[in-house]
Order: C-alpha cells, then sequence, then structure tokens
C-alpha cells in the first residue's frame, strides 16, 4: 500500500514544529510496511488534488495568511472542495484551519475569506491564547484524549460544524464555547500544536486509517507498540491535571 501526503505551502505555513505532523505520518506508515510520498504544494505548483491522499496545512501568521487566503479563494477552492466531499483526508492547524472555515477577520477592514469546508468562521481578538491544552476528543463514535498547546488571537465559532473535541484544559476555539477544532468527513481543523500527532497516536492512526479506506477499501492498521507515546501523554495530562 501507499499514501501520498501533500504538504500545502511548506514555505509559509510552517510555524511552531507543526512539519512534525508529516514526519509523524510517514514513520507510522514506515513501521507497516506502508510506501509514502510526500508532495510539497507551494503556490507556484497546480494539483486537482486527485493523487493526494493526506492533506496537511500547519499553522501561520496572519501577514502569511494574507497569501494563502488569496491562493486558496482564487486558485483551489472548487477542487479542494469537491476532494473533501469524496473524503479526502486533511489535516491543518490553526492558521490553516481558520483558513478553511468561512473566513478570517482581523481587523475593521480586514477580512481575509476562507473557503467555507466548515460552517465556521474566525475574528482576531486582543489576547492571545498561549496555553497547554488538554480535549477529549471525539469523532464520529470515537473518543480520546489528546494534548498540544495553543498560540493564536483568532476566536473561531463553529455552527453547522462538529468540533473536534472538547476542552478540558485551556481555550480552544474561542476560550468562550468549550469547544476545539472542527471536522466535516475526513478534513479536520485543530488549535493544538506541538505537533499534533506525535503525542496524539490514536488522531494519527485515524488520519492514517481512512485515508486508507479510501484508497483500497476496508484495511486493517497494524498496532504499533505506543507506550512512550502514551507515557508521554499521561504525563502531560496529571502534569496539567495536577492529578
Ligand atoms: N498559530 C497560528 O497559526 C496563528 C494563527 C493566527 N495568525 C492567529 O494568531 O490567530
Amino acid at each position: 500500500m501507499k499514501l501520498t501526503i501533500g504538504h500545502m505551502y511548506p514555505d509559509l505555513l510552517n510555524l511552531y514544529g507543526d512539519r512534525g505532523n508529516i514526519l509523524t505520518l510517514i514513520r507510522r506508515c514506515e513501521w507497516r510496511g506502508i510506501d509514502i510520498e510526500v508532495k510539497s504544494i507551494t503556490i507556484d505548483i497546480n494539483t486537482n488534488f486527485t493523487d493526494i491522499n493526506i492533506l496537511f496545512l500547519g499553522g501561520g501568521s496572519d501577514r502569511e495568511q494574507k497569501i494563502v487566503s488569496d491562493d486558496l479563494t482564487l486558485k483551489r477552492m472548487k477542487n479542494f472542495k469537491s476532494a473533501v466531499e469524496d473524503g479526502m483526508t486533511v489535516l491543518s492547524i490553526c492558521g490553516g484551519y481558520q483558513l478553511l472555515g468561512k473566513y478570517y477577520q482581523i481587523g475593521t477592514n480586514n477580512k481575509l475569506p476562507g473557503i467555507g469546508i466548515f460552517d465556521a468562521w474566525t475574528i482576531a481578538g486582543n489576547k492571545r491564547m498561549i496555553t497547554n491544552v488538554i480535549i477529549e476528543a471525539k469523532i464520529n463514535n470515537l473518543k480520546f484524549k489528546m494534548v498540544g498547546f495553543e498560540n493564536h488571537s483568532g476566536k473561531t465559532y463553529l455552527k453547522n460544524t462538529k468540533p473536534l473535541g472538547n476542552i478540558i484544559i485551556g481555550s480552544g476555539n474561542n476560550g468562550e464555547d468549550h469547544t476545539e477544532g472542527a471536522y466535516y468527513k475526513n478534513a479536520f481543523g485543530t488549535y493544538l500544536h506541538g505537533p499534533v500527532l506525535p503525542k496524539n497516536p490514536e488522531f494519527a492512526d485515524y488520519l492514517i486509517l481512512t485515508a486508507l479506506k479510501r484508497k483500497y477499501g476496508n484495511v486493517v492498521l497494524q498496532p504499533l507498540d505506543d507506550t512512550f507515546e502514551y507515557n508521554t501523554q499521561n504525563a502531560i495530562i496529571k502534569r496539567f491535571l495536577k492529578i
């Protein structure tokens, strides 16, 4: 089996080690004998996404998000949306996540349009939310804890889109309604940096499995020994919940 990861805007959306998510996907596939290829999708590269199994967008500053917003909405919207409708697996973090919603309002006269995969919008707040985060993720019938850290001023509000999970510690989407992230079909958005996947193997495997199932039908994912990953995750949970 083989998966192709599309890394969108690696030169623009590249905050806080988010590229570590790609390394995690590569390793977890390699450990199972699944071939993996990574294609960079920069603004000069055209794609209709048909060869992409997992698409990744990291976090970025407002300035970089402006460039990305133009490219996404002017060039990519139709193909991106039809790939998501077709079940493409997507992981988007923070600045990338914000632009998969309807818009990111930075100031009174500065509104960056997004592509509306998520029925969500983001408004810049006057206080940055910078803290460690623990959530109870809930994807369809699956529930598990996830850890990470967040650093954003944008406050995201969801309408007809499900959150990725509920906040146990941290601010999440907006610091108000205790939701964190969003998902639609196999497209996910989250504020969790860290990077998020090394410390949250269940989420990493969920992404790999959805991509394999879309490409190959009913596939079973060989379990890995995740003792190290779960020990790390539990130590973080204990430390921040003070238990
Ligand atoms: N960490 C990020 O990707 C930042 C996203 C956005 N610029 C914000 O501050 O809300």
